[in-house]
């Protein structure tokens, strides 16, 4: 069966300054390749600096990769660092999800900002699909009149799935997204994600520090190590046996 997401080949390096006058290339991820099959979960995990959060931001098309493929359903949407310009169908969240909001517009005219620039929805409609998101997100038809400053960080990060959720991706990349909420309010998250996967068939890329909720959650694991890929495979698989020094060494801490 083809995958709904398949990474091929993925290259990324940024240019360091290397004395006055000279830059250099330092290569921040180096032939990354992996599939991810609809209403699956992959995580990505590796210690700071391995390139996790570089390889999500690729992912969605928040910044481009020198070389490599990316292909959704078959499609390629990013090809050598040519994106297609629809973001839709790929979507992140970060860990401080009210930083990425607008403190100045209320959680309605946010979600309808994002329905008016990616979408050809009418007024009625998308107001019929706010209805909808917000309480696909656990929220209430009341909290589109609110302000980011008026909720707590577990429902800032509802807010942010419901800007995520809108516009129907198919796949969610969570980038430390559950990291800063307390254990309860994590489990509740987990437990609408897991949900949503169930009802809906979105697929997750997750990347944690934290190896419980990779275990939990997770179908197949990614190891970085500088950059590259140590370790791939089912998730459970290699929190028995890990082949890789890097992958015991972060599973044993
Ligand atoms: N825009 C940039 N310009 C130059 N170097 C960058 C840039 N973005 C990231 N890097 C470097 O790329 C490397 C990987 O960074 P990245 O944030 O992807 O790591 P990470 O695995 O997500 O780390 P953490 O777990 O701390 O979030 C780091 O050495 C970082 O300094």
């Amino acid at each position: 069966m083809q995958p709904l997401l398949k990474v091929q080949a993925l290259s990324k390096s940024f240019n360091l300054r290397a004395g006055l006058f000279s830059r250099k290339r330092f290569s921040v991820l180096k032939d990354i390749s992996f599939c991810l099959g609809q209403g699956e979960t992959i995580a990505i995990i590796g210690e700071t600096g391995s390139g996790k959060s570089t390889l999500a931001k690729l992912l969605a098309g928040a910044d481009n990769a020198d070389k490599g493929q990316i292909l959704l359903d078959g499609n390629i949407i990013e090809n050598d660092g040519l994106r297609d310009n629809d973001c839709r169908h790929i979507r992140m969240i970060f860990q401080d999800s009210e930083a990425s909001l607008n403190p100045g517009l209320t959680i309605g005219d946010m979600l309808n900002d994002c329905l008016q620039y990616n979408t050809d929805l009418n007024k009625e409609a998308r107001e019929e699909k706010i209805k909808q998101t917000l309480a696909k997100v656990g929220l209430l038809l009341d909290h589109q009149h609110y302000y980011p400053h008026m909720f707590s960080s577990g429902q800032l990060q509802r807010i942010a799935l419901a800007r995520a959720l809108i516009l129907d991706p198919k796949v969610v990349v969570l980038d430390e997204a559950l990291s800063s909420l307390d254990p309860s309010v994590r489990a509740q998250t987990v437990n609408l994600l897991l949900r949503l996967q169930k009802d809906t068939g979105l697929s997750y890329v997750l990347i944690t520090h934290h190896l419980s909720l990779v275990r939990h959650i997770s179908d197949q694991l990614v190891v970085l190590d500088h950059g590259e890929i140590v370790e791939y495979g089912q998730t459970e698989a290699i929190f028995q046996d890990p082949q890789s020094v890097v992958t015991q060494k972060l599973l044993n801490c």
